[in-house]
């Protein structure tokens, strides 16, 4: 595991092979790797900094097995995290089923946690039309419900990859400026009212 320092924890869910360990292999190696397919077993963890404006923001990112098997595990990855991205595969509508259950998991669980719904293997459904499970428009009308983003990735094109993770890092710098600047007014209350009463019992 990297000793890097790490700002904002994300979590990648989703059912397994929907392309989860792919993203993440896309985005921090810009690489798509070919060869027999190997589920993730456990949950993987790297850190990658990414600039936000003049800024830069590091990602922590966990990618859980998608296995129901390893249901249990995946729970003890997303404690904490500051974003979750919800994967389904775009050509196989049980997948959208089991990130709807993610979902309710988060907002049971981890309501402070931001949701990205991401559809993968964009690659797919571009080259043949027929091979699209899942409608846009209906997981649109779903991510405004449940006030999350929605983005269609390919990992093998590295199509909004970037994009993704980029919406991700903003976000959390934007309520992390907000909180900070929140905090630091709070201060300036609580200074002004001390004021108030010295004034106060001065006269
Ligand atoms: N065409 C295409 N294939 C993809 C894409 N992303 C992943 N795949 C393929 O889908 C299969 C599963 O990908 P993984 O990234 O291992 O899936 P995962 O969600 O991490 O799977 P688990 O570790 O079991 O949870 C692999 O054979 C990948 O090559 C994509 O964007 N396009």
């Amino acid at each position: 595991m990297s000793g890097q320092r790490v700002d904002a924890k994300v979590v990648m869910l989703g059912k397994e092979y929907v392309g989860k360990t792919s993203l993440v292999e896309r985005y921090v190696h810009n690489r798509f790797l070919v060869g027999p397919y190997q589920n993730t077993i456990g949950a993987a963890f790297v850190a990658k900094p990414i600039h936000v404006g003049e800024k830069i923001v590091t990602l922590g990112i966990w990618d859980t097995a998608g296995s129901e098997r390893y249901e249990a595990m995946s729970r003890i990855y997303y404690r904490g995290a500051k974003a979750a991205i919800v994967c389904y595969d775009l050509t196989d509508s049980s997948s959208f089923q089991r990130a709807k259950f993610w979902v309710k998991e988060l907002q049971n669980c981890e309501e402070h946690c931001k949701i990205y719904l991401c559809g993968t293997k964009s690659d797919l459904v571009e080259d043949d039309r027929s091979m699209r499970k899942v409608d846009f428009h209906d997981v649109q009308d779903y991510a405004d419900e449940i006030k999350a983003q929605l983005f269609e990735t390919s990992s093998k094109s590295g199509h909004n990859v970037d994009e993704l993770f980029q919406k991700v890092a903003e976000d959390y710098d934007q309520l992390y400026s907000f909180q900070q600047m929140t905090e630091e007014k709070g201060v300036d209350l609580c200074q002004k009212k001390n004021s108030t009463f010295y004034a106060c019992c001065h006269h």
